[in-house]
């Protein structure tokens, strides 16, 4: 309750004090399970009507002016106190955009173009319709003329976009004015590929100059590592990189490293290195991350934001003690270094802040591939020009998003779209379909990026939200998903699909007596599956084939179906940061259109707050023969049976934790490089 002694907020002039909203909090806190932190109580509360009053207005319509949203806590720290909020926000109401009449125009809209003469078969027979469909910028090209919208369907989708305010919330973004409210934060990652010599302020400072301060740490480290100047702790250097991080401190990373691994110039680049990723806090992925490696040759980057994360902690702890095991203490200064923004953290970890890399509280976790959380261990991987590249990529993309018309937009065209096939069309799921193996990372990096960000249950302001939001989003790239999933979205639910395909594959098999080559063929695949989703096939064409008439509905293909095709001259460091920020861009649009706030996680938190209430009692348990208490039966019977099948478990150790025979089987059979598959 101390929390609540403080000034929280102000009406006018008039603080609000903690007595103002202490019934609505204790009112959550009866009602919040068990043993929740404050923290989450009170995100609860934020989520109330009462505090998206006093937070104002931010969503669809304009908010006061002079709005400092202090009054905040995050889930990583302490609750903060207020400073300031605007004198006139009491008489602001929040206004969803639905309330919109562009909203409503939409939805009438939904039923005029539902009539057959709006299939695709007839609307992708308009040729000016498809050539108005087709965008192109810095090489990516966009057809968008397979998804159920007319010209006019775009035309209410533009407006629907202005009525949102969609250009003024980018130009806010990328002015660093704090949108992320409910953690008071700014969100600059674009600020993360900025030329050096452009300008992007925060809260009065220029915070191109900090990342370029650290781009040039990473690169100067970087050089040394893969130069061998940098040796370990027996004066090897070090060839072998395990980066340990979880959620936006490994997907983004991982999808990048996954992409670049077989692009011959940064195969070249990365050839006698290998770079390992460790996520999961199961053993087994400790297991898989590191078979193979050898102490003395190994340099472990531990990647946090917060340096909190119990996940990434325990598995940092537990490679800190496979190393020292094997090298003694002193050898973690020379194989460990972090990524963070928590640098008090990392050196209570025993890591030498010299051997840091920051970044800041204005770059979202699932946002911060560019940031040294990529740039580091990519770095090491593939040299710091290829990495550079990546982020120009990035840039060009972002620089796109904030200038080119709404027309010409590719983020924000892909951005509306979803808007219109999510919401309005109400397709709950999006697949993401790279025709390119090199992309298998897309869709998982994507998941967290969309699904963290939009999946949402009100609007920025604290307003319940009375349309749908954020799509389930999952892929698979072509053509293995064709044989998994694609039945479904062939003849079973309606779901849109971008297709990614590359021009000029990274890797070229063309046998002499084949029709087409190795890659023509994967792309037969991408373009005939949009016009097979598009115009499917009716049951007259079914029988025109002669199909036994019992078989007819069974093999008859509704179509209409939407997709969308984005197709890339080639995959490289800079088409991938192209693809990272058009994917990172369209979901912001999404949110942005949508009146929610698309950076912050709470809904992360119960889980973590669940899980250490867990943790103590199995403590507890195993250690002082404690009851297990405060659960419900399910829980307490399922507790119960795990303790009792694990009785004997004893503090082994470390060969008995590092087993010689799992981890060192590579050294009787050595992995070979080319084969080095990433262990995530
Ligand atoms: O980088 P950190 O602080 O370890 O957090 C890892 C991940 O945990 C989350 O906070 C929640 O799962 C993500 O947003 C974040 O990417």
């Amino acid at each position: 309750m101390s929390c609540l002694s403080q000034v929280i907020g102000s009406i006018g002039h008039q603080p609000i004090v903690a007595s103002t909203i202490s019934a609505a909090y204790e009112q959550n806190r009866a009602s919040a399970p068990g043993g929740l932190c404050r923290n989450t109580i009170h995100q609860n509360l934020r989520s109330s009507r009462l505090c998206s009053h006093f937070l104002g207005t931010v969503g669809s319509f304009p908010r006061p002016t002079g709005y400092r949203g202090k009054n905040l806590s995050h889930p990583k720290r302490n609750i903060i106190e207020a400073t300031a909020v605007a004198p006139r926000m009491a008489e602001t109401k929040p206004v969803l955009i639905s309330e919109a009449p562009e909203w409503q125009d939409l939805k009438k809209h939904v039923a005029e173009i539902s009539d057959a003469e709006h299939d695709l078969r007839h609307l992708l027979v308009d040729e000016e319709r498809c050539k108005g469909m087709i965008k192109e910028y810095d090489g990516i090209i966009l057809d968008y003329s397979r998804q159920k919208a007319t010209t006019e369907t775009m035309k209410k989708l533009f407006k629907l976009a202005e009525a949102a305010k969609l250009k003024e919330k980018i130009d806010k973004m990328f002015k660093g004015e704090h949108i992320n409210t409910t953690e008071d934060r700014a969100v600059l990652h674009v600020a993360l590929r900025a030329p050096r010599d452009k300008v992007i302020t925060s809260d009065g400072k220029n915070v191109v100059e900090d990342v370029w301060a650290v781009l040039d740490k990473i690169k100067a480290f970087s050089d040394k590592v893969r130069n061998g100047e940098w040796k370990g702790a027996t004066g090897k250097p070090l060839t072998d990189v395990v980066a340990i991080g979880i959620g936006g401190s490994f997907l983004g990373p991982l999808f990048v490293h996954t992409a670049l691994r077989t692009e011959p110039h940064t195969a070249t680049a990365a050839k006698g290195r290998r770079l390992r990723f460790l996520a999961n806090v199961d053993p087994i992925d400790v297991a898989n991350a590191l078979q193979g490696l050898k102490q003395e040759t190994t340099l472990v980057v531990v990647v946090s934001k917060t340096f909190t994360t119990a996940e990434t902690m325990l598995n940092a702890r537990t490679v800190r003690t496979w190393l020292t095991s094997a090298l003694g203490d002193d050898a973690v200064a020379k194989h460990v270094v972090a990524v963070s923004t928590n640098l008090k953290l990392v050196k209570e970890f025993g890591i030498d802040p010299e051997n840091a890399f920051a970044f800041w509280d204005w770059v979202g976790g699932r946002y911060s591939v560019t940031s040294a959380v990529g740039v580091v261990p990519l770095s090491l991987q593939y040299g710091f020009d290829n990495v550079q590249k990546f982020l120009e990529g990035a840039w060009s993309v972002d620089e796109h998003f904030h200038t080119a018309p709404l027309e010409e937009n590719l983020p924000v065209l892909t951005g509306l779209l979803s808007v219109w096939n999510n919401t309005f069309l109400g397709c709950p799921a999006r697949a993401i379909l790279p025709y390119c193996q090199a992309l298998s990372k897309l869709a998982p990096h994507i998941q967290q990026v969309s699904m963290e960000s939009n999946g949402k249950g009100v609007s920025i302001d604290g307003l319940p939200l009375p349309y749908a939001v954020g799509e389930v989003d999952f892929g698979e790239p072509g053509t293995n998903g064709q044989h998994s999933f694609y039945q479904l979205i062939h003849q079973g639910r309606i779901i849109p699909c971008d297709f990614i395909g590359i021009i000029k594959s990274q890797q070229s098999v063309y046998l002499k007596d084949e029709i087409v080559s190795n890659h023509d063929e994967l792309m037969c695949n991408f373009f005939a599956q949009a016009d097979a989703l598009a115009y499917g096939k009716t049951e007259e064409e079914v029988r025109s084939e002669g199909v036994a008439e019992k078989l007819v509905p069974h093999k008859k293909f509704t179509g209409n179906r939407p997709s969308l095709s984005i197709l890339l001259p080639n995959l490289t460091p800079y088409t991938v940061g192209q693809l990272l920020a058009l994917y990172e861009n369209r979901v912001a649009t999404q949110g942005f259109v949508w009146g929610i706030n698309s950076f912050d996680q709470w809904g992360v938190e119960l889980g973590k707050v669940l899980a250490k209430q867990v943790r103590s009692t199995m403590n507890a348990a195993r250690t002082e023969g404690k009851q297990i208490t405060g659960f419900n039966y399910s829980t307490t019977y399922l507790l119960k049976k795990y303790l009792e099948g694990k009785t004997q478990l004893l503090y082994p150790e470390p060969k008995d934790v590092f087993p010689s025979d799992i981890l060192a089987s590579a050294e009787s059979h050595p992995v070979p490089d080319a084969v080095d598959e990433p262990s995530n």
